[in-house]
């Protein structure tokens, strides 16, 4: 399904960056396929844990939280109606979070399986997904709750520094910026 630009886009991929996801793809090709549900509050590890896991298994993170975010930001149509109940707090309709899930599972880079977090959040939310995967001929193969002791949560939650702009994130204890108050890659360039 390449089509042209695609090509031509790939004529500027340098060739050290082409060759490393070339053997990324290699390596991936030999994976099993894996189908995973993360569950967990803030602070529980899951955004620590999903990159590794992802990486390891050649799987998508697909949180439905950060695609909101990022729809909201960019203000595509889905970010323009998911905005108002995101501010307020509440939830987002049922068929816009089964939407992006269902589009996001198309991607090639969910080829080797997923990993879901945020979704399902609700009864109908999960009553879907059972659709898609069945549509699909798939099932999920591990629930990942991310148990915790509601004293380790706080501490972890209440010491968070998160740098506004760059989406990176420090602890008062665990993992201080080098200098306090200021984002590390800042710190690094001046
Ligand atoms: N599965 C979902 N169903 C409906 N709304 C969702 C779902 N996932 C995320 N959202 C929306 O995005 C917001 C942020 O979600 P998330 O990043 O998981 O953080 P939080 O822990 O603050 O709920 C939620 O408050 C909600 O408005």
């Amino acid at each position: 399904m390449a089509t042209g630009g695609a090509a031509a886009d790939l004529e500027d991929v340098q060739t050290v960056d082409l060759m490393s996801e070339l053997l990324r793809r290699l390596k991936c090709s030999q994976k099993p396929d894996k189908r995973l549900i993360f569950i967990g509050p803030p602070g529980s590890g899951k955004g620590t844990q999903s990159p590794v896991v992802k990486d390891e298994y050649c799987l998508c993170h697909l949180s439905t939280g950060d695609m909101l975010r990022a729809a909201v930001a960019s203000k595509t149509p889905l970010g323009v109606k998911a905005k108002e109940a995101m501010e307020k707090g509440e939830l987002v309709s049922d068929d816009l979070v089964v939407g992006i899930i269902d589009e996001a599972m198309n991607k090639p880079k969910c080829q080797k399986g997923f990993i879901l977090d945020g979704f399902p959040r609700t009864v109908t939310q999960a009553e879907k997904l059972d659709e898609m995967l069945k549509r699909r001929g798939t099932e999920i193969d591990k629930v990942l709750n991310f148990a915790i002791d509601d004293a380790i949560l706080e501490e972890r939650i209440t010491g968070r520094w998160i740098h506004p702009s760059s989406g990176r994130s420090y602890h008062t204890k665990f993992a201080p910026p080098k200098t306090p108050g200021v984002d590390d890659m800042i710190t690094l360039m001046f």
